[in-house]
């Protein structure tokens, strides 16, 4: 797992003219390396690391692209986006997400829409939906409850998933998941971010109004998730012109949508643009957590000594009953869990990049029009800023651990002006349902049970995560 280094500082020239171009990774002629990128991208990208360093470029076919892997370069890519700017119109994701925050690439109005959006994301503004995520996770429990004995095999991933759908539908829209399954379901999600992730990496897909049964399921799969969430959006505008309340509870996040103003103009947002928030909202902060957990689970079964540290803190601190928003404060090893499993699976594993204008990176110099991979993969595990970096370590985490630490060096949220904007939403989730699972159930990886990471937009585990489920009887929080 070493990296080849020497590639970490930036030339002071500020035109690319005089720099080299980075090392390149060997391909095939004309492909380059889409097979390999095909095949597995994350394997790919380490091992160009390791054999070039911290930035290596690629070729997709046509397209030149740049992995970046120290967290240097990365805070330079991030925090500058008059150079670095998001993929274009031809970004794949587009056609699910639309021109959301996470894909917008026009500059301005993605400006006006952050700034809108972000006092419904602050610390405060989400500890409201507390109590929206509070239910689907005792629902969660209850399930597991209803449906497997002791000892039984789950799939905690597909379980995570499940209770992350849940949480963001009530949180959006005030419903449980199974009122949007017409349209936003699990299996419609997964087909909509294979088929844009295959787009993503492989330039010779066929053009999307090619009738091509894959095409065809897509769009298909669209039309189900724009009806349900257009028809809601009709609903809500409908019954404020109309004067009819919603009924008791906090704003979900779809009326908190629907009723941010631009501070200048007054003006609020487009049908359009809500509906490309709520799917954006979906797509990214759902999968995301869902699969943090699992992966986090999956590292507790492999380290006993963790495991029972956590169970010790959230028997001590629960007892017998569910987490209440103050208890997430004294649970805070729970949360360190979760931060080390972003660490070592982070589950949005690249965040691209589209370079505006010719220039320097890292000594390097880097075309316009080329593209970026800024992986946090192999950043999190940059042997220059973690020891050991393969070792799962929670206390990496603690105040103490942190100190001294580079600040891009974790950075599963991205960085920058583009940092997730539902990071606060994903860790409070996150806190609250790792350790309402911790106190009911002991989850062991099977040993035959293959798990080897999938990079597909987000780092899944590819063959799910098969786990027996022990209901914990010995301690506290005995069900
Ligand atoms: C563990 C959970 C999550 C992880 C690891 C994660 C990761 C990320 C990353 C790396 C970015 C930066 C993308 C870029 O710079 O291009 C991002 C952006 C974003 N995330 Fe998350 N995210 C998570 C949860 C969520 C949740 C729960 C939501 C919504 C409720 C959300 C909504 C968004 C949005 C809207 C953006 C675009 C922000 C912008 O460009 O202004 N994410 N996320």
């Amino acid at each position: 797992m070493t990296a080849t280094r020497g590639t970490a500082t930036t030339a002071p020239s500020p035109s690319g003219a005089a720099a080299p171009s980075a090392p390149e990774a060997r391909g095939l002629p004309v492909l380059g390396s889409v097979l390999d990128f095909r095949k597995d991208i994350l394997d790919a990208m380490h091992q160009g690391w390791r054999d070039h360093g911290d930035l290596v470029r690629y070729r997709l076919g046509p397209v030149v692209v740049h992995g970046v892997s120290s967290p240097e370069l990365a805070g330079e890519v991030l925090t500058d986006s008059a150079t670095y700017g998001k993929l274009g119109p031809d970004n794949p994701l587009r056609l699910i997400l639309g021109e959301g925050l996470l894909t917008s690439d026009d500059h301005e109005s993605w400006m006006r829409n952050r700034r809108m959006m972000q006092p419904i994301y602050t610390k405060q503004a989400i500890a409201r939906m507390f109590d929206s995520m509070s239910e689907s996770t005792a629902n969660q429990v209850a399930h597991m409850a209803a449906t497997y004995r002791s000892g039984d095999v789950v799939d905690v991933h597909e379980e995570m998933m499940r209770v992350t759908l849940d949480i963001v539908s009530r949180c959006m829209f005030s419903t449980d998941v199974e009122q949007t399954r017409d349209g936003i379901s699990p299996e419609a999600v997964d087909v909509a971010i294979n088929y844009a992730f295959d787009r993503l990496q492989n330039p010779f897909s066929p053009p999307t109004q090619w009738p091509t049964p894959r095409n065809r399921r897509f769009q298909e799969v669209m039309k189900g998730i724009d009806e349900m969430t257009y028809g809601i959006i009709a609903e809500r505008r409908k019954a404020a012109a109309d004067g009819v309340s919603r009924g008791e509870g906090p704003p979900d996040l779809l009326d908190m949508m629907l009723d941010v103003r631009d501070a200048d103009t007054g003006e609020g947002m487009s049908d359009r643009e809500v509906r490309d928030e709520v799917i954006t909202t979906f797509g990214a902060g759902h999968e995301t957590t869902a699969i943090t957990l699992t992966w986090a689970f999956y590292l507790l079964s492999g380290n006993r000594q963790a495991m029972r540290r956590v169970q010790d803190e959230v028997d001590e601190v629960l007892g017998d009953r569910m987490p209440t928003m103050e208890d997430l404060a004294a649970m805070p090893y729970a949360l360190q869990v979760f931060e080390e499993a972003l660490r070592l699976y982070p589950s949005a594993p690249i965040v691209p990049r589209l370079v505006l204008k010719d220039t320097v990176l890292g000594g390097h110099s880097v075309p316009a029009g080329s593209r970026l991979l800024v992986n946090l993969y192999n950043i999190h595990r940059h042997e220059r800023h973690w020891t050991e970096p393969e070792r799962f370590d929670p206390d990496r985490f603690s105040p103490e651990g942190k100190k001294g630490r580079h600040r891009f060096a974790h950075m599963p949220f991205g960085a920058g002006p583009h940092l997730c904007i539902g990071k606060h939403f994903a860790l409070m989730e996150a806190h609250l349902l790792l350790a309402a699972l911790v106190r009911r159930y002991e989850f062991r990886h099977v040993p035959a049970h293959r798990v080897v990471n999938q990079a597909s937009i987000t780092l899944r585990p590819r063959y799910g995560m098969s786990m027996t489920a022990h209901a914990r009887t010995g301690a506290r929080g005995a069900p």
